[in-house]
């Protein structure tokens, strides 16, 4: 549903993006790994239309969302407000936000609450119920865990596995947390300076030397077998 080939981004003379190759199946969900500037959110971007690619293409079937990094939720609008924004370009009789406060109860007794008053795991909630109030066929979600405690993410993680299960909704997962990440995924991206340094399903990834170097600046685990040919 979604096919991305040989994107380039440039910020000025900057080349965030170079040459990116990127799928995602319809109901998959999948992973999109890397540290801090390796352009995980400017691909998000550029999926969304925000940023535009100096070449390359994006093919996407379907409806797109985007939970983006940091929320960025309108902060003096109740929690009721910004999930009705995300419903902006629907029919009339899809702008209810029933279906997100059946998905998140705790939201209910929050509705009329300013959304800037919230702690970061109800916004977290928030941001992404304005993002399934667009009713994608494609969630992109940029840092689920950012600055939240295990048992939220874990919460939310769990929401976005039963949307996957039960809704057959697509999800791009965008995280700097690979364990949770791959957890999550059944396939992943690891992008290093904007380049894709290694793809495949989570649980090869979670092996592999490519995701520590991605992490580590270079340094790859120590292997864990006997040493090879050494007498020391
Ligand atoms: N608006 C911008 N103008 C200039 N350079 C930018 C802009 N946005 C991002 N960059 C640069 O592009 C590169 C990729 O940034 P991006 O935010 O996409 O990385 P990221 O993987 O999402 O990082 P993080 O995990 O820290 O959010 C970085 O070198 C960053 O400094």
């Amino acid at each position: 549903m979604l096919e991305v080939r040989e994107l380039v981004v440039r910020y000025g003379t900057a080349t965030a993006l170079d040459g990116i190759d990127l799928d995602v199946a319809p109901g998959e969900m999948v992973a999109l790994v890397g540290a801090n500037g390796a352009g995980k959110s400017t691909l998000v971007n550029t999926l969304s239309g925000i940023v535009r690619p100096a070449a390359g293409r994006v093919r996407l079937d379907g409806r797109m969302a985007q939970v983006p990094e940091g929320r960025q939720l309108f902060a003096t609008l109740s929690v009721e407000d910004n999930l009705r924004l995300g419903a902006w370009r629907n029919q009339r009789s899809r702008r209810d936000p029933a279906r997100i406060y059946d998905l998140f109860p705790d939201l209910v007794r929050l509705r009329q609450q300013l959304a800037g008053s919230l702690s970061g795991g109800q916004q977290q909630m928030v941001a992404v119920g304005r993002a399934l109030m667009a009713d994608p066929d494609l969630l992109a979600v940029d840092e689920l865990s950012l600055g939240l405690a295990p048992l939220v993410v874990r919460d939310l993680a769990a929401h976005l596995a039963e949307l996957n299960r039960d809704r057959g909704l697509a999800v791009l997962l965008i995280e700097q947390e690979t364990t949770l990440a791959f957890e999550l995924c059944g396939r992943g991206y690891v992008l290093e300076a904007g380049r894709v340094v290694a793809s495949g399903p989570s649980a090869e990834l979670r092996a592999s030397p490519a995701v520590a170097a991605a992490y580590l600046g270079g340094l790859a685990p120590a292997p864990t077998g006997p040493a090879d040919g050494g007498d020391a």
